[in-house]
């Protein structure tokens, strides 16, 4: 599989590092101040910028009718705008929070507790991110995405950084040095604590995910997400 790379910090390079493993070829990175080979050259892009230029970018893809796959996250206002030029230009796109196979298997096991811990009044939900000290955005999109997951079988209409009402999921947003991503969900009561902890020990799993996901998507048309990449 031909690659493009936009994005190339991080992630853009572990991905790099493992597309190679696996006997792709990368045609072209951008970066900030990096421009090397053709993006028409590419069977797929993948993704992971900085928020303020994921627009601009996966634009350009459906544009140029590269299938692209994003995980930057931090830009989601603009998604449905990002899904009407898809369809306009009727482009193949996914995006995700979080690529990892684990992350998608623990989002089913979130709405899984969320459902079953939803009659149970005595329990509060609320969640925990750490990651590292260079992330742009808080919560982390993974944090979004559980806090989606559990609005939908429980009676929380939102989630906050601080000072939670009653229909408020508290999300607490910690900064680490060289933290990869641990998301934990609490459902705590006067009488004990029920905890559902993800961490990642390295960002293998984000990249190996959106190498699958590209993999996935390159001879398709539409919007999917990893869970159809998944099947699960
Ligand atoms: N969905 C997922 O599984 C994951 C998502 N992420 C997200 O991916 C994004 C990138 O993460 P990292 O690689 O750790 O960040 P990073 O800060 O290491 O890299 C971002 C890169 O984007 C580049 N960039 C800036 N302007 C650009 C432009 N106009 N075009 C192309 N590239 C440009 C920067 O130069 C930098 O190299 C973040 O939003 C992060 O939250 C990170 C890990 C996993
Ligand atoms: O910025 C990161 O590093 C990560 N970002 C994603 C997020 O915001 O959820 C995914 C992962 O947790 C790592």
């Amino acid at each position: 599989m031909k690659i493009a790379l936009l994005g190339y910090g991080k992630m853009g390079k572990k991905i790099e590092e493992l597309a190679k493993q696996a006997g792709h070829t990368i045609v072209y990175k951008k970066g900030s101040s990096l421009e090397e080979g053709s993006l028409n050259k590419a069977d797929v892009a993948i993704e992971f910028s900085v928020p303020e230029t994921a627009v601009a970018n996966i634009t350009r893809c459906f544009e140029e009718g590269i299938p692209v796959v994003s995980g930057t996250t931090g830009w989601l206002d603009h998604y449905k705008k990002i899904n009407t030029i898809c369809k306009n230009c009727n482009g193949s796109f996914i995006y995700a929070s979080n690529f990892s196979v684990g992350v998608n298997l623990f989002f089913k096991l979130n709405e899984f507790a969320a459902k079953l811990l939803a009659p149970w009044d005595e329990y509060e939900v609320s969640m925990e991110e750490i990651h590292h000290i260079e992330k742009k955005d808080a919560p982390s999109g993974t944090a979004i995405s559980l806090a989606e997951g559990i609005m939908e079988h429980s009676n929380k209409e939102n989630w906050t950084l601080e000072n939670p009402s009653e229909k408020e999921i508290e999300i607490t947003a910690k900064r680490i040095k060289d933290v990869k991503g641990t998301h934990t969900i609490m459902y705590d009561s006067t009488i004990d604590c029920i905890r559902l902890t993800h961490e990642a020990h390295s960002r293998d799993g984000f990249a190996k995910g959106a190498i699958l996901a590209a993999s996935w998507l390159q001879d398709k048309k539409g919007i999917y997400t990893m869970q159809d990449v998944l099947g699960i």
